[in-house]
């Protein structure tokens, strides 16, 4: 997958700047991997300035992990701005399903337009769904391997938007095509879910990355190149780190250390029409 490798070095050539108006746990951490990965984040907020930030973003980020009444003023306000300018949007509805306002919040942002790619995992997708009560928390989601592929593609239609269902194996769909991300060797892979599990905010980082590739390729490609950059960070950290901590330390090590060529034959290897 020569695109996938393209795109790697695009956003390092080009350092998309991406505008998040993210929640207060992850401010540090997604700016962080968007810096590693070769981005140029902006994390803003405020009502009065997001407008004139869209205005000058590549791509914006949209993240209801904290939210309460002036953040949802804010990215209803950048939402509407960026689908006028016509600027990519992705909308990661965090606790989508655990309250009625997540769950409301985050389908009216994905009605308004601008917003071109939705990153869940599989209880806040149900929830955009309409398939209430499957999430408890934010990282409490259980994942049903053979509905996320539907949901994924039911989402995509309902909402007009690229959707991403997140979990063991990763679905992306336009509506369209449904494309699976697959997840490693068992070995490999249940080195990772020990770790990905014990830190938080890694969704978070899935839908920045997807924001900075938004910045230089189309949804559908940048929803398939943020996750499987981070699946292939993730592992290569996870090969190197045998705790939390030290894990999240190496996946910003593995986002900036990573080259293209390897990026693009991961896509052969792992990611397939679903
Ligand atoms: N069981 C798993 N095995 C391997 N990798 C996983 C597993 N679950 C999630 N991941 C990886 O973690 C990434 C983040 O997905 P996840 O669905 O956990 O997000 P999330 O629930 O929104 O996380 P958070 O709320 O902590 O930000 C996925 O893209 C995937 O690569
Ligand atoms: C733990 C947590 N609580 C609200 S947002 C967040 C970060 C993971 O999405
Ligand atoms: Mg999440």
């Amino acid at each position: 997958m020569d695109w996938l490798g393209k795109a790697l070095e695009s956003v390092r050539a080009r350092k998309p700047l991406v505008h998040n108006i993210t929640n207060f746990v992850v401010m540090n951490t997604t700016a962080n991997a968007l810096l590693a990965l070769g981005a140029s984040p902006i994390m803003a907020h405020s009502p009065e300035e997001v407008e004139e930030l869209v205005e000058n973003a590549d791509s914006v980020v949209v993240n209801i992990g904290t939210l309460d009444e002036s953040f949802t003023y804010s990215m209803i306000k950048a939402v509407l701005r960026a689908g006028e300018l016509g600027k990519p949007v992705i909308l990661d509805p965090v606790g989508a399903g655990a309250t009625r306002l997540r769950t409301r919040v985050a389908s009216h942002l994905a009605s308004l337009g601008g917003v071109r790619v939705i990153r869940g995992n599989f209880g806040e997708i149900s929830a955009l769904a309409g398939e209430l009560g499957r999430t408890r928390g934010v990282d409490t989601a259980t994942y049903d391997e053979a509905r996320a592929r539907e949901l994924a593609l039911m989402v995509a239609r309902n909402c007009k938007a690229v959707v991403a269902v997140t979990g063991k194996v990763d679905y992306v769909s336009d509506g369209v095509k449904v494309y699976a991300i697959n997840p490693g060797p068992p070995s490999v892979e249940e080195r990772v879910e020990k770790l990905v599990r014990r830190v938080t905010g890694l969704g978070c980082v899935v839908s920045a990355l997807i924001g900075a590739y938004l910045g230089v390729e189309n949804p559908l490609r940048a929803a398939i190149a943020g996750i499987a950059t981070f699946k292939l960070a993730s592992e290569k950290a996870a090969e190197e780190a045998s705790y939390p901590g030290s894990f999240h330390v190496k996946l910003y090590d593995w986002l900036y250390r990573l080259e293209g060529d390897a990026l693009a034959r991961f896509g052969e290897e792992r990611v397939r029409e679903a």
